[in-house]
């Protein structure tokens, strides 16, 4: 979809409100929006494809209520993903975002998605070489690179995954490449530098005193990489 041989994406930056306040929820995206996020990415986990359970469909469409316009990035760490494409959208979803390992029918996920108007983002686990998603990159908005085991946040970044973002850059470079799992401050550059332009950013946004400080240079740094990249590419 989104593949273009020209590098023209742009930065991103998604707060995970996994490791906020769940209690108060709307609080919490509220809070990561007025600090100059671009987009929600919401963690949904089903206590079976990860050992956690978070929240569905229902918290959804109430977050929805309370950010009407902004953009939901479901990531979507469930078995059967299949089985909720259409309550998401209901709910309000933008993207739906399914792990690959998931199902046995990326295809038709696909398709089954973009009928009910969503975006589409397929991720892999850091066990998963990213040949296993190149079949599908020009059929999807977003290719998501976990950068921890999926299921916890405030894990360890893991800097061996960027060989499967510089790949996915290097060989599509206008496709928006998510990165999720210990990213920060002392971590952004590696994956900016990579190559990843939409950026998920949980404790380190959430748990500073100052999440909009924390915003404004992950978008520094992840602006000076793509416009880096970019020149690199046209040399
Ligand atoms: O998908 C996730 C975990 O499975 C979360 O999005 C991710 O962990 C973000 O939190 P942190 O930045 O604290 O690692
Ligand atoms: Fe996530």
């Amino acid at each position: 979809m989104s593949s273009s041989g020209v590098y023209s994406c742009s930065c991103k930056i998604g707060p995970s409100i996994l490791n906020g306040d769940l209690s108060c929820l709307g609080d919490e995206c509220k809070r990561m929006m007025d600090a100059g996020a671009d987009y929600l990415h919401l963690d949904v986990m089903d206590g079976h494809f990860v050992p956690n359970i978070t929240f569905g469909a229902t918290m959804v469409k109430w977050l929805r209520k309370k950010q009407p316009g902004v953009f939901f990035d479901l990531h979507m760490m469930v078995s059967e993903p299949e089985k909720w494409v259409d309550e998401m959208a209901d709910a309000g979803a933008n993207q739906y975002t399914f792990h690959l390992e998931a199902t046995e029918n990326p295809r038709d996920l696909i398709k089954q998605i973009r009928n009910r108007g969503m975006k589409v983002g397929i991720g892999i686990k850091p066990g998963t070489p990213v040949e296993k998603v190149l079949p599908y990159v020009s059929d999807v908005d977003m290719v998501l690179i976990m950068t921890v085991e999926p299921g916890f946040g405030g894990q360890k970044f893991m800097a061996d995954m960027m060989p499967k973002v510089k790949h996915l850059r290097r060989n599509h470079p206008g496709l928006d490449i998510e990165v999720d799992g210990g990213v920060g401050l002392s971590t952004i550059a590696t994956a900016a530098e990579a190559g990843a332009n939409m950026i998920v950013s949980g404790s380190a946004v959430v748990k500073s005193p100052d999440p909009k400080s924390v915003i404004t240079q992950l978008r520094e740094i992840t602006e000076k990489w793509i416009k880096q990249n970019a020149q690199q590419q046209t040399q």
